[in-house]
C-alpha cells in the first residue's frame, strides 16, 4: 500500500515555493552566461537517447529541492511496489504492471500470489505464430487467398498505441507484406471510408478491446462483420477473418470469434498502457514479431532504468520534476510535446490519453479534493509544421508554455538537406525560446535594414522575444523500434512520477464513464420522433432540433 501524503504538506514544496519567489524573475539568459558548464550540468544520456534540461528555469538548488521533493512523497518506494505486483490501483483493486508485459528479463513478477510471466509469455508466443503464419502467407482467407490488410478496430488505448508505433515504424514494414488500417470512431464515415479500401476475401479484422464492451468498438465490429458476412455468406468463414484482444473471453466467445483467435491480457493492463500486450498486435502484424520485440527490449531498458536509477540521474523521474516545476509553481496549464521527425506524428496524440487519462484527477488518494494543479494539458505536432501554426503563441504570448523537443540525429529516409535543414530548426527554437531578443536587438536589426528612428520606435516593441520560455531537447541516434520503447517508457513513468508526487490514483479513469452512461440514456430518446422533455432545456432543445433537421 502506497503511503498517503498531501504534496503541499511535504516540507520540500515549501522550500520550493520560497525559492521560486526568488529565481521567478531570472532570466535563462543570465543563468547560462553565468554558468558556462549548465549544459553538462543539466544533461543526462540513456543508451542512445540525450536529454538536456540546461533550458529550464531552475538551478542546482532547483533541482535539488525537486529530488527531495520526490523523495518525500516515497517515490522509489512507490516505484518499487508497482514493479512487484503490488495493487496500487486501489480504486478498481487491481496491480499496474504494463511492465510485466517487456519484463525481457523474465523475472517473476507476482500478483495474489501468482506469477504473471508464464502467462505473458504464453500470449506473446501465441501473437508471434499467428503474424508469421499472417505474414508469410501460410495462413489463407476463407477463399484461399492470403491476407494482405488488417484492420484494428478499437478505440482509446486500444487505438492510439498501435497508430502511433505503426506511423513511427513505418521504415521497419518496409517489406511491405501487410497494409493495416485503424478504425476507432463510432462515425460510421470512419468505417465505411476504411472498408472502401479493403477486400472481404483477404481481410484480417482485429476487435481490440479490453473490456469487449465499448460502444464504439462493438458497434463497428458488428457493422464489419455485417460487410464480411454480405460477401462471404459463411458464418464459419469468420474464425479466418476475426481475431480479437481482450480480456473479457465470454463475449469474445458470444461474437463468433473462434478462441484460438483470441488473444488474452489482464485487468492489470491500463488501457492507455496496453500497446505492448495483445493489444499490439497489430504492430507485430505490420513490422514483423522480431521487431515488436525490439520494442519490448527497448521498453524494459528504461523500466530498468527508471527502477534502478537514483533521482537525479533517472530520466523519467526529471522529466515529471521539470513539469512539476512549472505546473505547481510557475502556474503552467499546458505542456507542448513536438516531436521533429514527421514518423512521430501521433507521438503527442497519444500521450494525450496516456498523460490526461492518467493524471486528470481531482481528488487525492484518501478521496479529499486536491487544492493544487495536477495533470497538465498534453499537446502538439511534429516540427516543423507547428512553427508555422501554434509556435508565436510560444514565443510572444501571454502564457508560458514548457516543451519537450525531440528529434533523431539520423534520419530514417535522407534525402538531400532535408535533415539538416529540420535540425537547424530544431536547435534554433529551443535557442530563440531561451534568449528571445531584446528590444535593443530589434531595434539595432531594423536599424541596419535602414529604417528611420521613428520606424524603429514604433516596431521594436513587436519585434522584440522576451525569451526565458522553457525548453527540454530530446536528442537521439535514431528512431529504432529500441529506442521507440525506451521513449514511450520514458514518457509513461514520467506519468507515473508526478502522479506519486500529487498523491493520486494514475491507473483509474473514472472521469470518462458520465458521458457513456449519458450515452446510452440518451440513445433510445433518438429512436423516435417523440418530441424529448427528461433533460435540462439545452439538453431538449438540440435534441429536439436534431430530430427536426432530420424530417426536414
Ligand atoms: O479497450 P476498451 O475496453 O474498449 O476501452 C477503450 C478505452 O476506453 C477507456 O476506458 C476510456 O476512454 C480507455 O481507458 C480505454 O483505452
Amino acid at each position: 500500500m502506497l503511503a498517503n501524503h498531501r504534496f503541499t504538506d511535504l516540507p520540500a514544496y515549501s522550500q520550493l515555493q520560497a525559492h521560486y519567489n526568488s529565481l521567478k524573475d531570472r532570466h535563462l539568459r543570465d543563468l547560462f552566461a553565468e554558468d558556462p558548464a549548465r549544459f553538462d550540468t543539466f544533461t543526462r544520456q540513456f543508451e542512445d537517447i540525450l536529454l538536456d534540461f540546461s533550458k529550464n528555469r531552475i538551478t542546482a538548488e532547483t533541482f535539488s529541492l525537486l529530488a527531495q521533493l520526490a523523495t518525500q512523497a516515497g517515490l522509489t518506494d512507490a516505484i518499487g511496489k508497482m514493479f512487484s505486483g503490488d495493487k496500487i490501483n486501489r480504486t478498481e483493486d487491481r496491480a499496474v504492471l504494463h511492465v510485466a508485459l517487456r519484463n525481457r528479463a523474465n523475472s517473476p513478477i507476482l500478483v495474489d500470489g501468482k506469477d504473471v510471466m508464464p502467462d505473458v509469455n504464453e500470449v506473446l508466443a501465441h501473437m508471434k505464430s499467428f503474424s508469421e503464419r499472417i505474414r508469410s502467407g501460410e495462413w489463407k482467407g476463407y477463399t484461399g487467398e492470403v491476407i494482405t490488410d488488417v484492420v484494428n478496430i478499437g478505440i482509446g488505448g486500444s487505438d492510439l498505441g498501435p497508430v502511433m508505433v505503426t506511423e513511427a515504424l513505418k521504415p521497419y514494414a518496409d517489406d511491405k507484406k501487410l497494409r493495416v488500417h485503424f478504425v476507432s470512431n463510432v462515425d460510421g464515415v470512419h468505417i465505411y471510408e476504411t472498408l472502401q479500401t479493403v477486400r472481404p476475401e483477404t481481410t484480417l479484422f482485429l476487435i481490440a478491446s479490453k473490456t469487449f464492451t465499448t460502444q464504439e468498438t462493438m458497434t463497428n465490429a458488428q457493422t464489419a462483420r455485417q460487410w464480411f458476412l454480405d460477401t462471404a455468406k459463411d458464418e464459419a468463414a469468420i474464425a479466418k477473418h476475426f481475431a480479437a484482444l481482450s480480456t473479457n473471453q465470454k463475449d469474445v466467445e458470444k461474437f463468433g470469434i473462434d478462441p484460438d483467435n483470441m488473444f488474452g491480457f489482464w485487468d492489470w493492463v491500463g488501457g492507455r498502457y496496453s500497446l505492448w500486450s495483445a493489444i499490439g498486435l497489430s504492430i507485430a502484424l505490420y513490422i514483423g514479431f522480431d521487431t515488436f520485440e525490439e520494442l519490448l527490449d527497448g521498453a524494459h531498458a528504461m523500466d530498468n532504468h527508471f527502477r534502478d536509477t537514483p533521482i537525479e540521474q533517472n530520466l523519467p523521474v526529471i522529466l515529471g520534476l521539470v513539469g512539476i516545476w512549472y505546473n505547481n509553481f510557475f502556474g503552467a496549464q499546458t505542456e507542448a510535446i513536438l516531436p521533429y521527425d514527421q514518423y512521430m506524428h501521433r507521438f503527442a496524440a497519444y500521450f494525450q490519453q496516456g498523460d490526461m487519462e492518467s493524471n486528470g484527477k481531482s481528488v487525492d488518494r484518501d478521496g479529499k479534493p486536491v487544492d493544487y494543479q495536477t495533470g497538465p494539458i498534453i499537446w502538439g505536432e511534429p516540427g516543423t509544421n507547428g512553427q508555422h501554426a501554434f509556435y508565436q503563441l510560444i514565443h510572444q504570448g501571454t502564457k508560458l508554455i514548457p516543451c519537450d523537443f525531440l528529434a533523431p540525429a539520423v534520419s530514417q529516409r535522407p534525402i538531400g538537406e532535408h535533415h539538416k535543414i529540420l535540425m537547424a530548426n530544431y536547435f534554433a527554437q529551443t535557442e530563440a525560446l531561451m534568449n528571445g531578443k531584446t528590444e535593443e536587438e530589434a531595434a539595432e536589426e531594423l536599424r541596419k535594414s535602414g529604417k528611420s528612428e521613428e520606424e524603429i520606435k514604433a516596431l521594436a516593441p513587436f519585434k522584440m522575444f522576451s525569451g526565458n520560455r522553457p525548453t527540454n531537447s530530446i536528442l537521439f541516434r535514431k528512431l529504432t523500434p529500441r529506442t521507440l520503447g525506451s521513449l514511450i517508457a520514458l514518457y509513461e513513468h514520467k506519468i507515473f512520477t508526478q502522479g506519486v508526487i500529487w498523491d493520486i490514483f494514475s491507473f483509474d479513469q473514472w472521469g470518462v464513464e458520465l458521458g457513456k452512461q449519458l450515452a446510452s440514456r440518451i440513445l433510445p430518446e433518438l429512436q423516435d420522433d417523440a418530441p424529448v422533455t427528461t433533460h435540462d432545456s439545452s439538453t431538449n432543445g438540440l435534441m429536439n432540433a436534431f430530430k427536426t433537421m432530420r424530417t426536414e
